[in-house]
């Protein structure tokens, strides 16, 4: 009896724990298909590291919208061009916040604070993108485009030397991190990095805030969503040893640029102007998070889409794609100056075509930042409370064959025609109220790199089978649970398709720039 009873006892406390450990922040959404999992870990173990490819499959089976389980998380996914649409356009207004996570917003971002893309809506938040997007809109834009002249200069320039006119095969990748970079290092702060592709504070940036931009992730960090996993120190410390080195070059750029300020040296740029702004209503803390904000947002995302972008045109279908973009540059700037008009204007529908496939194909944010409702929505009839947890799947809205044809083939005429060209043309910026706010810059970083890399080279593939580049969007992925696509390393082939031009548009670059 007496063993009886402990049973009894035991079983009921392991059921209330289970219990205890089995509730979500939301309770179960009637009316919205709900994925099975298992206690505790809710979807975790089936999600696995490739939650875009997976949440893509469950959609073909139960509908393009529906709710998972991640621990004590609820989690509405969206994984249709229209239902994003729907979700995320459409209902924009309640779709405006940002859901916290334990490892970024209690470890990671403790000194600095949150970059803008992170931030849960409020006063704060919406003052700082509203800085942001008014130093990031078009006539801005515009503005900056002799930091792009000289930074795509240096780089292609770069490429051109180390490519000993296509006789070594050169990785790309880290002449294109300097480039995204640089620009927004310049912008932000009026300071570039002199040094070349092997900088130490290049890389440092570049490691760190892949690092960081893991932490980030919602694949990666299972402690987020099961807090006993919280016990274990070994995340937490990596996350604080990254928030350190972080802390480290932040620092450092800020008092370099107030000290300039002090001694009148300092060049016009974002966060001078709002130290210097008595008007200006952003307090120290704002100020920071527009600087890791800016440092931050172009770093992985314009560089992965450039690469994966010059991967594609050197393969053996790239050849003819790269012909058809180079004719249509010689039909607009037949006497040679397309190096220069990118600057002022995008008149090759072509490239600004080729701009976007790239980033539909490549989708480098696969599952988009998080989103958290703030005002209860509709889906099909059954309503969302607002609080709930969003995730696009944005790599399979954008490979959504009820809206794009032929969705897994390269395709920048696509962009020619209308039908799928319309409206939003691909969901790599997000959508919606909390849509990438540095678009306009990074099309017109991508628009340029690609005029002035077609029109210098010949790219072609690899000589060793081994340097070759996997061209396939999930597969190209160093590591699937990053928060960003990180291209596997690889290298292509450069050829001056005329040398002499080449080195004379360099040459008339490094002149417009010399005093940037
Ligand atoms: C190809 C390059 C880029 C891609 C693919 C990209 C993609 C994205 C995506 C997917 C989001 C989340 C949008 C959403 O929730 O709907 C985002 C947010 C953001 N991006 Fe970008 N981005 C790029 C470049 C940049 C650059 C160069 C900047 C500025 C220097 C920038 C600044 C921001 C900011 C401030 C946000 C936060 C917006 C908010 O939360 O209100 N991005 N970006």
């Amino acid at each position: 009896m007496a063993i009886q009873t402990l049973a009894v006892a035991v079983i009921t406390v392991i059921y209330f724990i289970i219990r205890y450990f089995n509730r979500t922040d939301i309770p179960k959404i009637k009316g919205i298909p709900e994925i099975p999992g298992v206690p505790i870990f809710g979807n975790l173990l089936q999600l696995g590291d490739q939650h875009a490819t997976v949440t893509g499959k469950w959609a073909k089976k139960f509908g393009p919208v529906f709710q998972v389980r991640m621990g004590n998380k609820r989690i509405v996914f969206a994984n249709s061009f229209d239902s994003v649409r729907q979700l995320w356009i459409k209902d924009s207004s309640a779709l405006i916040s940002r859901p916290t996570f334990h490892t970024f917003h209690s470890v990671v971002s403790s000194s600095q604070g949150f970059t803008i893309g992170t931030s849960p809506w409020d006063d704060s938040c919406k003052k700082r993108r509203k800085a942001a997007a008014t130093a990031l809109n078009r006539p801005a834009v515009q503005s900056y485009m002799p930091i792009i002249d000289l930074e795509s200069n240096s780089s292609i320039k770069e490429l051109y030397r180390d490519s000993q006119n296509g006789k070594r095969d050169v990785n790309p990748t880290a002449y294109f991190q300097r480039y995204a970079l640089n620009t927004s290092l310049t912008l932000n702060y009026g300071f570039r990095i002199e040094g070349n592709v092997d900088d130490t504070l290049l890389h440092e940036i570049v490691d760190v805030e892949r690092g960081v931009s893991n932490f980030r992730s919602t694949s990666n960090n299972w402690q987020d969503y099961i807090p006993l996993l919280r016990i274990f120190p070994k995340m937490n410390n990596e996350a604080a040893d990254f928030r350190g080195r972080r802390d480290k070059y932040l620092t450092y750029l800020l008092d370099m640029l107030k000290d300039r300020i002090a001694k009148g040296t300092d060049k016009p740029c974002i966060t001078g102007n709002i130290l210097k702004d008595p008007e200006a209503k952003l307090n120290d803390a704002e100020v920071k998070s527009i600087c890791l904000t800016m440092v931050s947002a172009g770093l992985d995302t314009v560089p992965g889409n450039l690469i994966m972008g010059i991967a594609y045109l050197a393969s053996e279908d790239g050849q003819r794609i790269q012909k058809k973009a180079y004719d249509a540059i010689m039909e607009v700037y037949p006497d040679g100056d397309a190096w220069e008009k990118c600057l002022v204007e995008e008149k090759v529908p072509y490239v600004t075509a080729l701009v976007k496939e790239v980033l539909r194909f490549w989708t480098v944010i696969p599952i988009c930042l998080p989103r958290e409702s703030t005002k209860d929505t509709q889906w099909n009839g059954a309503t969302i409370p607002a609080g709930t947890t969003f995730f696009m799947n944005a790599w399979a809205a954008d490979y959504d064959e009820d809206h794009f044809k032929d969705a897994d083939k390269f395709i920048p005429e696509r962009y020619l025609e209308t039908s799928e060209g319309a409206g939003t043309p691909h969901y790599a910026y997000g959508a919606g109220s909390r849509m990438c706010a540095g678009s306009h810059l990074a099309n017109r970083e991508l628009f340029t790199a690609f005029i002035r890399l077609i029109t210098a080279f010949n790219m072609h593939t690899a000589k060793e089978t081994a340097d070759r580049p996997i061209l396939n969007a999930i597969e190209c992925n160093l590591i699937p649970t990053a928060l960003t696509t990180e291209p596997k390393p690889f290298k292509v082939g450069f050829s001056a398709r005329d040398p002499k031009k080449l080195e004379q548009w360099i040459a008339e670059s490094d002149e417009r720039t010399k005093d940037l």
